[in-house]
């Protein structure tokens, strides 16, 4: 099976986990000339199975696009990305869409749901999307995330019918349900209250410690990026910073200075 060339020999020393998701030089440039910019700058890292990480940065930093390369909702302009072993710069569109409905779960800010389906035809969706039915295996793993995210009264509601936490929590229980490689949350307590954005983030860091979930996570909150395992700061298309768990004072901290270094 093919491989991703190893990651140079930079940065924490505490990586264990084999990597799901590796990201070889690779840049991405929106436009052409002199309206050219480029968003990513010959990013290099490794996003480790069963962990979860939290990408932060300044807005415009290259959050989003380096999501979207990760995802293979994007080509990078060069470069590699590999998930899974696979080499997404290598497919054609089909193929990444293929994969992503297989490999990849998505927790967005704005929930995302389909507003005609229940919160379980939503939970179950990725699965039809994928041409598979679901095994018992499947339906039970289901049924369990649907109890543990508190949502077994609320399965034939229509998403109108739920709450913002609620919503987020079916979406949660969607990302979840076909057990993707890898989550990636974009902002997903973006547009919640204090009390649903912790339990959001409770359930998230349950995925990672009792399922082995492997979650990356775009968060401008220092307190939602404390839950993270790890801290990639990104800053101007680039990589500057990458810790292991920290206090929010801290991570605030770090932000800070971010911004200081850019004034
Ligand atoms: N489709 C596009 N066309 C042109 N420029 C783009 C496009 N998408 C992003 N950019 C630019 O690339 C840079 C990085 O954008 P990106 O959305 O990745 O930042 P971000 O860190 O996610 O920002 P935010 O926190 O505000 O969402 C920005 O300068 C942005 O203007």
């Amino acid at each position: 099976m093919a491989e991703a060339p190893p990651v140079p020999s930079v940065g924490r020393m505490t990586q264990t986990n084999p990597p799901v998701l590796s990201i070889r030089a690779a840049t991405k440039t929106y436009g052409s000339a002199t309206a050219a910019v480029t968003a990513l700058d010959a990013v290099t890292l490794d996003i480790e199975a069963g962990r979860f990480t939290a990408v932060m940065g300044p807005s415009g930093s290259g959050k989003s696009t380096l999501m979207n390369l990760a995802a293979g909702l994007d080509d990078p302009t060069s470069g590699e990305v590999w998930l899974d072993h696979h080499p997404l710069h290598r497919l054609s569109d089909e193929e990444r869409t293929v994969l992503r409905r297989t490999h990849v779960g998505f927790v967005f800010q704005a929930y995302n749901l389909v507003p005609t389906l229940t919160a379980y035809e939503n939970v179950v969706l990725p699965f039809d999307l994928a041409g598979r039915g679901l095994g018992p295996e499947d339906r039970a793993w289901v049924d369990r995330l649907m109890t543990d995210l508190g949502l077994d009264a609320r399965r034939d509601h229509r998403p109108a019918e739920l709450s913002g936490g609620q919503q987020q929590r079916v979406a949660i229980a969607r990302a979840l349900g076909s057990r993707p490689r890898i989550v990636i949350a974009d902002e997903p307590t973006g547009n919640l209250d204090t009390r649903s954005s912790r339990e959001v983030l409770d359930l998230l860091r349950a995925a990672v410690d009792d399922y082995g979930q492997t979650i990356a996570m775009v968060s401008h909150d220092p307190v939602a990026a404390a839950r993270a395992d790890r801290i990639l700061l990104i800053a101007d298309g680039r990589i500057v910073g990458d810790h292991d768990r920290c206090t929010p004072a801290e991570i605030a901290g770090l932000l800070i200075d971010l911004e200081v270094g850019a004034a």
